[in-house]
């Protein structure tokens, strides 16, 4: 029998910073344009760090994207017959993407998100958690950790300044494991101490 294979899909690379999200992404865009598929690679305009007009890995590796500032500048951008669109950095996107992607991939559209799952703190960062939910396929990197050579899942901002969001590179950011990544109020633990006192 003749199984019609539907294209759509939502797939999202996660990790801390430095797991190799870009090299990935970069590596499935070039693949679907030796497919022959029509590709359209976007970055939100406030990552400007090695390059305002390309994905860029912490490697040096490259791939020309347009820079848009929120979802309706993207969809300004984007043409109807576009069979893959891929987003990095996708932590800095507004949550009105989410029904997009939904219907891009409902329509046929292979989209690729990648983004920090996690914040420096170690929390949820921005609709990546949404995406993650809502993916047909999940690929979560890890890095080393810069303190004990272990696999790493998070980014320890190494800058006293507050707020989410801090755009940087390794000036500001390293790769931590669990062990060795420190938060400077961490409410996991604070619960903890509370529910174990409470007992
Ligand atoms: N602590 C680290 N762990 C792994 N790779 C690192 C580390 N520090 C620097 N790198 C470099 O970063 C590259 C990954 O960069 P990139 O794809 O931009 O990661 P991400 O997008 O997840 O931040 C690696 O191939 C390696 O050359
Ligand atoms: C952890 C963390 C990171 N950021 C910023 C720093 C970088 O500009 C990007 C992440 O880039 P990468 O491709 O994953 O290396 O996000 C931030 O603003 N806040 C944070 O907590
Ligand atoms: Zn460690």
């Amino acid at each position: 029998m003749f199984v019609h294979q539907r294209q759509g899909s939502l797939e999202v690379i996660c990790g801390p910073m430095f797991s190799g999200k870009s090299e990935e992404l970069i590596r499935r865009i070039k693949r679907a344009i030796i497919a022959k598929q029509k590709v359209q690679v976007f970055k939100p305009a406030l990552d400007d760090r090695y390059d305002v007009s390309a994905v860029a890995s912490h490697s040096q590796r490259k791939h020309e994207a347009i820079a848009v500032k929120d979802t309706t500048e993207l969809l300004r951008h984007l043409d109807p017959d576009t069979q893959v669109v891929a987003l990095d950095e996708a932590q800095f996107l507004d949550e009105s993407l989410i029904p997009i992607i939904e219907d891009l991939a409902n329509r046929g559209v292979r989209v690729i998100a990648g983004g920090l799952d996690q914040d420096s703190n170690g929390e949820p960062f921005g609709i990546m958690p949404i995406l993650l939910a809502k993916a047909d396929y999940v690929t979560k990197l890890q890095a080393i950790c810069m303190v004990c050579g272990a696999l790493a899942s998070r980014t320890q901002r190494m800058v006293h300044t507050g707020g989410q969001v801090l755009v940087g590179a390794a000036e500001a950011y390293e790769a931590r494991c669990r062990h060795c990544h420190e938060v400077p109020h961490p409410t996991g633990d604070r619960l903890l101490e509370d529910l174990t006192q409470g007992s």
